[in-house]
């Protein structure tokens, strides 16, 4: 057996009797396959376009039936409707997309993947840093929206900084005195029935922000004091408007490629903003690291900073973690406290093994410790293996592949269906219960699951950058809060929308009771 493991022989196996007689590798097509054998891409089935609206009608409101914000709800119905592999063509201003429902055909992209993954995102980000912007990033585009030679320069230089483990333990006491300014946060915010107002997501964000300028640009912006200084509001402004206008440039029909509209105004300020307080942030760190002592451990910022002695890639980078590291997490931790707060039973075993780790409410939160918290990596898991604040990821093909029998030309749009997949039967027995005992290798319910049916963090050379961090900061937070608290929720039950993570929709109404000692 070679490093693929069986999976995708299987995927010949099933899928082409001939393919079968072919095996060469489980990691390619085999070399005589015979492209000519396999179904035409035209034949993949999908809804059809109408004449002139494509597709596109189907998101028009009342006419059409397809919500952006309930993306979740249209690709089970395409699954029901036609299966494990969807075709969606005609999407005004859009390639096609090709929807993929089993784990074992992604399994099959990824391990096909060559040196050069190219995942498909942003376009409007796209635009900003190699066309609006170009003089600025010239070569050093970054990661996100970036493809090619030039995203394997970028990440190349930062993968090793940003993906030890070790690096990323460096922060544990800095995130765990940010969870700690939370709960402090927590304190004042709760109204005269211990409850949270209804923006209790925007300070999350906050939360998440705060975190993150730290690894990103070694400063405490002061996200969660009532005064922050004026950079750090503005950072946070921009960051906010950022997020707020980029689902209507990127979910929308694009009229911003036809001309500058109101939202993509906004949205090229906040982008210009959020960069140059980076390098400014930047800078003055550059003057205080002058004195810092070789033989202490270096900070990302000062790692990065080493790279070529150019502060503009630390700027970049930081920019990149602007963009996709706050709200994925703070939608991840919002998500993660809800279910644990309709889940009392769950919550009530993982405070257990909180408290038994952490005996004082001041106990220092260290590497060790988290080690030591199996149940709430579960809790984590388990969540979004359910809700994945990332709904769907994604590769344009590099090269010609067959899939599922069909003919898949390059530079196909391939979305993989993650949600629909890790809620199915088939891959998570039980796939509708709360079960984070299910990840947990000592328990009776923990079984061996298909490792491309729950993929939260993406796969391969393109994988989270940030999951390191993202993983120590919603541990720490977590330990934090229920160490301190029992979280109650006493409101109508949250659907989940896309918002574009995938989150509960509503007001975060969550009650933070004290727990005992
Ligand atoms: C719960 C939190 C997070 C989730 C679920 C998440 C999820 C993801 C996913 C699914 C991808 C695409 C991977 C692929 O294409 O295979 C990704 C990419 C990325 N993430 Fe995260 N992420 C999280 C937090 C963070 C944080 C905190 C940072 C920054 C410190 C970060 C930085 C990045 C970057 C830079 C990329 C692009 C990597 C590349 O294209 O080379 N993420 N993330």
């Amino acid at each position: 057996m070679n490093k693929c493991g069986i999976v995708s022989r299987r995927f010949f196996r099933v899928r082409s009797a001939k393919c079968q007689d072919v095996i060469t590798s489980a990691c390619e097509v085999p070399k005589n396959f015979d492209f000519k054998e396999a179904r035409p891409y035209e034949s993949v089935p999908g809804p059809k376009p109408l004449p002139l609206l494509g597709n596109s009608w189907r998101f028009i409101p009342i006419i059409g039936d397809f919500e952006i914000e309930h993306i979740d709800k249209v690709s089970e119905r395409l699954y029901n409707e036609y299966g494990k592999i969807v075709k969606m063509e005609g999407l005004l201003g859009r390639p096609d997309m090709l929807f993929l429902f089993d784990p074992d055909d992604i399994e099959q992209v990824f391990r096909q993947e060559d040196l050069l993954p190219y995942r498909p995102s942003m376009p409007s980000l796209n635009y900003y840093k190699h066309v609006y912007r170009k003089e600025f990033f010239g070569n050093h585009g970054g990661v996100i929206a970036v493809h090619g030679e030039q995203w394997q320069s970028f990440r190349s230089k930062v993968n090793q900084i940003m993906m030890q483990p070790r690096v990323a333990k460096m922060y544990t006491s800095a995130i765990a005195a940010t969870a700690q300014e939370f709960i402090d946060r927590i304190e004042k915010l709760k109204d005269e029935n211990e409850e949270m107002p209804d923006d209790f997501l925007n300070e999350i964000h906050k939360w998440s922000l705060e975190s993150i300028a730290k690894v990103a640009l070694d400063v405490r912006l002061g996200c969660l004091d009532e005064n922050s200084n004026p950079d750090s509001q503005r950072l946070i402004d921009a960051v906010n408007t950022f997020f707020i206008n980029v689902p209507v440039l990127e979910l929308k029909i694009p009229f911003w490629k036809l001309y500058a509209t109101p939202t993509f105004k906004k949205y090229i300020e906040a982008l210009d903003t959020i960069r140059n307080i980076c390098l400014k942030f930047i800078y003055k760190s550059m003057k205080a690291s002058d004195d810092i002592n070789d033989g202490n451990e270096k900070s990302v910022l000062q790692r990065v900073l080493k790279i070529g002695n150019d502060p503009k890639i630390a700027s970049i980078l930081a920019l990149d973690m602007f963009l996709v590291g706050i709200d994925t997490t703070s939608n991840a931790v919002a998500s993660i406290l809800y279910q644990l707060a309709i889940h009392q039973e769950k919550q009530e075993i993982l405070r257990e093994e909180i408290s038994r780790v952490l005996p004082q409410l001041q106990t220092q939160i260290t590497n060790d410790k988290l080690e030591d918290m199996p149940y709430l990596r579960s809790c984590i898991k388990e969540t979004l293996r359910m809700y994945p604040v990332v709904i769907g990821n994604g590769r344009q093909t590099t090269s010609d592949s067959i899939i599922r029998g069909y003919h898949i030309p390059k530079g196909t749009q391939v979305i993989f269906q993650h949600y629909v997949i890790s809620n199915q039967e088939e891959y998570f027995p039980r796939s509708k219960e709360f079960l984070p005992e299910r990840w947990l290798k000592t328990s009776s319910f923990s079984k061996e699951h298909h490792s491309f049916a729950s993929l939260p963090f993406g796969f391969g050379k393109r994988m989270c950058l940030g999951k390191r961090f993202a993983d120590l900061e919603i541990q720490t937070v977590l330990a934090k809060i229920f160490r301190h608290y029992t979280v109650e929720y006493h409101h109508e039950k949250l659907d989940y929308f896309i918002h574009p993570m995938y989150t509960p929709n509503g007001p975060l109404k969550l009650r933070f009771i004290k727990n005992d000692n």
